[in-house]
């Protein structure tokens, strides 16, 4: 028998709209998944030869990149961050829709763009693009939460985060000046594995089926 495929998934808040998806193209982890107090990262499948492990969403796509995990689920954010070459997005799932933007203090938005500029942001590489595009270059500073707090500590100018509902940006005093990415949660592959293993393509025509749009009746 092969070894079992290995389907990644974020632990967060994508997870719960990815779970009926995923039911639906045949990937059910065992039902110890749900139990909250349970500290196991990885789970069997039920009636099939896969597992799904449980992983920051960052590490979704290294665990995806490296071979480790064949498959995947994780937001565009993500992927266009690492930009991994051994790593394919075939299916854009439509779910898990924010995007990725710019912000700063309500009172300083408008005001012009000086050539450096410090910027707060769990997403370096995606922020110093977006900013060298306007010929600005951009000092990161890296975070992984919180970040809106960084303006106003005098930590950055400038943060560029998720924004959803805009409750965070609003609570915060910031306002959203740009938007750099409109993000939804895609279905990933390592390319290697898509290759060599039908199992992975498989998967990729299920997950297609589900994401195209209904056939008009
Ligand atoms: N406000 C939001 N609305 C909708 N989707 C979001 C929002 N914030 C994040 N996301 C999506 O969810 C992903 C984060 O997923 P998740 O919350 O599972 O991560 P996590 O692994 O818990 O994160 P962390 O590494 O911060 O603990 C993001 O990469 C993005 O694609
Ligand atoms: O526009 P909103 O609907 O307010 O959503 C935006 C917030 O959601 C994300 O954080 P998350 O809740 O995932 O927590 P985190 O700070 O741990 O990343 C993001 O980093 C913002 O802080």
């Amino acid at each position: 028998m092969s070894n079992p495929l290995t389907f990644a998934v974020p632990k967060g808040r994508i997870l719960d709209e990815a779970l009926p998806l995923m039911a639906r193209a045949g990937v059910v982890p065992e039902a110890g998944f749900h139990d909250k107090g349970n500290r196991a990262l990885s789970f069997a499948c039920e009636g099939s030869d896969m597992r799904v492990i449980r992983v920051r969403a960052f590490d979704v796509a290294t665990f995806v990149a490296h071979g480790a995990a064949q498959v995947g689920i994780v937001g565009s954010d993500v992927v266009e961050e690492f930009a991994y070459p051994d790593l394919y997005a075939p299916v854009d799932l439509a779910i898990g829709h924010c995007r990725l933007s710019v912000a700063e203090p309500e009172g300083q938005a408008g005001a012009p763009l000086s050539s450096h500029l410090r910027v707060a942001s769990k997403y370096p590489n995606l922020t110093r693009r977006h900013f060298e595009r306007m010929g600005v270059q951009a000092e990161v500073v890296k975070l992984n939460g919180a970040m809106e707090l960084a303006p106003g500590l005098g930590l950055a100018s400038r943060i560029v985060d998720l924004v959803s509902t805009g409750r965070t940006l609003k609570d915060n005093g910031l306002v959203e000046t740009s938007t750099i990415l409109d993000v939804s949660a895609r279905l990933i592959v390592n390319r290697a594995a898509l290759k060599t293993d039908a199992r992975v393509g498989a998967l990729v025509e299920a997950f297609r089926a589900l994401a195209a749009p209904a056939e008009a009746a």
